[in-house]
């Protein structure tokens, strides 16, 4: 489904300021597949996401999605195959718009967008049923400006969004890290369900060890630009965040001081 083949990223490449931010990372990630992404802070992890999304220009390396070699498609032209949710509330939904005009213009991803985004009246009937099941009584709120949500009711319709549309990958950049957690705890819960249930095909990061290996199929952890672990099946299962701390503390070569932030 997903097969990233050596993919290097190098940033300000030539330059005092070069970076190398993804050294040859190697994947295949099959269709349904739930990856989780770990690793400490500039390992590489958004970077990954954005090389999948088209937003990190490759230096060197091949990526396909599906049959389609998409290595040199710019990220307009992957918003049809790939959807994305970030850390920032704020970053997936217009505020100035209202939520029915937001998910209008989510519905219509990857293919050509009016001057005024608008639901038709079967559409509206369907987004009310589904922001019904968030129980989050936003059904009642489709002409309320986006605005106005909480940051834990805009990452819901975010997530939603990201998901109306036909897509082949989920993107998740620690998409919960700035909710409280109960709040992040909701939007886990619906990550779970539009996973489980639409089949689809996701890479999360997060900074939480536990959510790593609780949520999901597979367990990626990058360091310094590279896979450094791959746990699936039983192996996986055997792992316990303690082990998985170990390992990370391995990777960086130092006693992490910090568990808590880790544990989330
Ligand atoms: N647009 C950019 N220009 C220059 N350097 C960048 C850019 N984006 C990322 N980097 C650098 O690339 C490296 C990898 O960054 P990345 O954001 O992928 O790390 P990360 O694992 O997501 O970290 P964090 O957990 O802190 O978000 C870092 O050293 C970062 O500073």
């Amino acid at each position: 489904m997903i097969t990233a083949e050596a993919l290097d990223v190098v940033f300000n490449a030539g330059t005092p300021l070069e970076n190398h931010a993804l050294r040859g990372v190697t994947v295949d990630i099959p269709e349904g597949q739930w990856v989780t992404v770990i690793g400490s802070n500039g390992a590489g992890k958004s970077t990954l996401l954005n090389a999948l999304s088209g937003e990190a220009r490759l230096r060197s390396g091949r990526l396909l999605i599906g049959h389609e070699d998409v290595t040199r498609w710019p990220p307009h032209k992957r918003a049809s195959l790939v959807a994305r949710v970030f850390q920032d509330p704020l970053a997936g939904t217009c505020e100035r718009l209202t939520i029915a005009e937001n998910m209008a213009l989510a519905l219509r991803r990857g293919g050509l967008r009016g001057l005024r985004p608008a639901l038709s009246r079967p559409e509206r009937a369907t987004l009310r049923e589904r922001l019904a099941r968030l129980g989050l009584g936003l059904e009642n709120r489709l002409d309320d400006r986006m605005g106005l949500l909480s940051g834990g009711q805009r990452q819901a319709v975010s997530l939603l969004m990201a998901t109306l549309a036909p897509m082949r990958i989920l993107l998740l950049d620690e998409h919960t890290a700035a909710l409280d957690p109960r709040t992040a705890d909701l939007i886990l819960r619906l990550t779970q369900t539009l996973i489980r249930e639409g089949g689809l095909t996701a890479l999360m990061v997060t900074h939480s060890m536990r959510q790593a290996l609780a949520l999901g199929d597979r367990t990626l952890m990058l360091h310094e630009g590279r896979v450094v672990l791959d746990l699936m099946g039983s192996e996986r299962a055997g792992m316990t965040v303690e082990g998985l701390l170990a390992e990370f503390s391995r990777q960086r070569g130092e006693e992490l001081d910090d568990d808590a932030l880790l544990l989330g």
